[in-house]
């Protein structure tokens, strides 16, 4: 099967996760881009959707779905989202589409978070997909010269700008032995807005296509 057909599957089986009268926080690309295709069909029966990104919320409201504010929203009782890449234990590597950020800060306000992926994502070691980092502009020289020193090969998205108007640096050449140590170090790095491993807080169901792992 291909993958835009398990990138559909797994959007569309994500829909048996959706209750009535939620409020469903939804993440970002194209294997989300079919699950919220399936959630218009449910419109009427949720409260509405926390979007990741300008993308995500575009899609959303372009099928009359509402789109809250994560602060009025409060904590959400399930989050749907993609990934580039899915370990085992259910740990990722996310931001392909530079919304790494919001996707954090929603995952982390979630109380599950379902992650729709199809094969070609399952790794047993992370670190084959370049792993993202989304960094205030001026510290871009700065945290690329704290991972060279880290063993990590640092390139530039040239021209990306996130939702937040911050730029990303893919990291390549790493493999990923202790993802909860290496996102922790990361994260001190001045300058680093967010990290692309979503190890503190991995996925608690995984949907690879409709299989459920
Ligand atoms: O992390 C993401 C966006 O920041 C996406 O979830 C990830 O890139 C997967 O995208 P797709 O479903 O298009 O393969």
């Amino acid at each position: 099967m291909s993958n835009a057909n398990e990138k559909r599957q797994a959007g569309e089986a994500a829909i048996r996760y959706v209750e009535d009268g939620a409020i469903v926080g939804v993440g970002t690309g194209s294997t989300v881009a079919f699950f919220i295709d399936a959630l218009a069909d449910l419109r009427d029966r949720i409260q509405g959707a926390v979007s990741s990104s300008e993308q995500s919320t575009a899609h959303l409201k372009k099928l009359g779905i509402p789109v809250l504010d994560l602060n009025a929203a409060g904590p959400l009782s399930l989050y749907i989202d993609g990934a580039d890449e899915c370990d085992p234990h259910k740990r990722l590597i996310k931001g392909g589409g530079a919304a790494l950020t919001r996707e954090k800060i929603i995952a982390a306000a979630a109380q599950k978070f379902v992650c729709i992926i199809d094969s070609s994502k399952q790794v047993d070691l992370l670190g084959r997909f370049p792993l993202p980092i989304e960094v205030i502009p001026m510290a871009r020289s700065l945290v690329g010269r704290e991972i060279v020193k880290l063993d990590g090969q640092p390139v530039w998205r040239d021209g990306v700008v996130t939702d937040n108007g911050n730029w990303i640096i893919d990291v390549h050449g790493w493999r990923i032995t202790d993802p909860v140590e290496l996102e922790g170090k990361l994260n001190q790095l001045a300058g680093v807005v967010t990290v692309g491993l979503f190890a503190r807080r991995p996925a608690d169901v995984v949907l690879v296509g409709d299989r459920e792992i």
